[in-house]
C-alpha cells in the first residue's frame, strides 16, 4: 500500500512576466506530483528546467499561476504549513563571524526555542551533522561541505517532518557529498521525508527512493531508481574468474539459442566516484595517523 502523502503538487503552473512587451517565461507547465511520507524524493533536471520554481511554490515562496501545493494537507500558501517544513536554499548565506553553535542557536531562537531546550537542540543537531567538534569555530573558517551541513542543522532546528534541500551538494567535494548523503540516510532512518533537487545524477541515484525528471517545466519521467535505471530488455550475468574457454562456450550456447550476445571487455565498471571514495577510505585505513 502507498505511504500517506507528505507534499502534494496539483496541476502546478508558474509563469513569470519579464517586462513590458517581453514574452512570459513558463517555468512550470502543469506538474502533478506526490511526495510520500518517509521517502527521499529527488527532482533532477538541467539548468533552467523549473526545479527551484517548483520547490519555491511548494514552500509557498512563489504563488502558483494555476494549480496548488500542500504540505501535510495544508495549503503551502497558509502560514501554518511552514511549521512542518525545513528548507536549505541553494546558496544559503550565514554570518561568517558566528560559530557553528551560535548559528544554530540563532535560528533556534527565531523559531521560538530558548533556554535548556535550545541548548539541547543545538547540541543534538551539531552531533547529527557531524560538526560537534567544530561547534566553537567561526563559519568563516568552515569548508563548503561544513557550511552545507550547518545549513542542514539550521533547516532541522524546528523539528520539521519534511526537509526540502535545493542542491545540497553543489560545490561540495565527493567526501563532503558523502557526509551529506549519510546525514540524509540517517534522517530517513528516523522517519523524515526529504525532497531534494540536484543535477548530480549519481548522488541522487544513491540516496533517493524515487526520482522525478523535469525538463522545460514538465515532469517527463518519474519512478523508483530501480524502475528508471533498469533496462528490462536485457539481462546481465556476472561471473567471477571466468576462463576464456568458459566465456567462449557461453557465447556459443547463447548464439545457438538465436540471441544476441555482447562481451564488452569482460568486467563490469564501478563509477569513478565510488573508486575515488574507496581509494580514500582504504588509504585512511592504512594511515590512521597521517602527518599533517
Ligand atoms: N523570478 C523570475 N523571473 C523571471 N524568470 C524566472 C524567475 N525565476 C525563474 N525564472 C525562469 O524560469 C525558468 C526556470 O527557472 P528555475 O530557477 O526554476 O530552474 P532550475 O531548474 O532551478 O535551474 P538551475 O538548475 O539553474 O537552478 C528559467 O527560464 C528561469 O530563467
Amino acid at each position: 500500500m502507498d505511504q500517506p502523502v507528505a507534499a502534494e503538487i496539483v496541476n502546478l503552473h508558474k509563469t513569470f512576466k519579464t517586462g513590458l512587451g517581453k514574452p512570459v517565461v513558463h517555468a512550470v507547465r502543469g506538474i502533478d506530483m506526490n511526495i510520500r511520507q518517509g521517502e527521499v524524493y529527488g527532482l533532477i533536471g538541467p539548468n533552467g528546467s523549473g526545479k527551484s520554481t517548483l520547490m519555491k511554490a511548494l514552500l509557498g515562496l512563489v504563488r502558483p499561476t494555476e494549480g496548488s501545493c500542500s504540505i501535510f494537507g495544508r495549503s503551502s500558501l497558509a502560514p501554518d504549513s511552514k511549521e512542518e517544513v525545513g528548507f536549505l536554499p541553494e546558496n544559503p548565506y550565514f554570518y561568517k563571524f558566528l560559530t557553528g553553535a551560535e548559528t544554530v542557536s540563532f535560528y533556534g531562537r527565531l523559531c521560538g526555542l530558548s533556554g535548556k531546550s535550545l541548548k539541547e537542540k543545538v547540541r543534538e543537531l551539531l552531533e547529527l551533522v557531524g560538526l560537534a567538534d567544530a561547534a566553537d569555530r567561526r563559519l568563516g573558517g568552515y569548508s563548503k561541505g561544513m557550511l552545507q551541513r550547518i545549513g542542514m542543522a539550521q533547516a532541522l532546528v524546528q523539528s520539521p517532518r519534511l526537509l526540502v534541500l535545493d542542491e545540497p551538494t553543489a560545490g561540495v567535494d565527493p567526501l563532503g557529498s558523502r557526509d551529506i548523503r549519510n546525514i540524509i540516510e540517517n534522517l530517513k532512518g528516523r522517519g523524515m521525508t526529504v525532497f531534494l533537487c540536484s543535477h548530480l545524477l549519481e548522488q541522487v541515484q544513491e540516496v533517493c527512493d524515487r526520482v522525478g525528471v523535469i525538463f522545460k517545466g514538465l515532469l517527463i519521467a518519474e519512478g523508483s531508481v530501480n524502475e528508471l535505471t533498469r533496462d528490462s530488455d536485457k539481462q546481465e550475468i556476472l561471473l567471477e574468474h571466468a576462463s576464456p574457454e568458459l566465456m567462449e562456450r557461453l557465447k556459443e550456447m547463447v548464439k545457438e539459442d538465436g540471441r544476441a550476445v555482447w562481451l564488452e571487455d569482460g568486467h563490469p565498471r564501478n563509477s569513478l566516484e565510488s573508486v575515488f571514495l574507496k581509494s580514500l577510505l582504504e588509504w585512511k585505513e592504512k594511515h590512521p595517523n597521517p602527518e599533517p
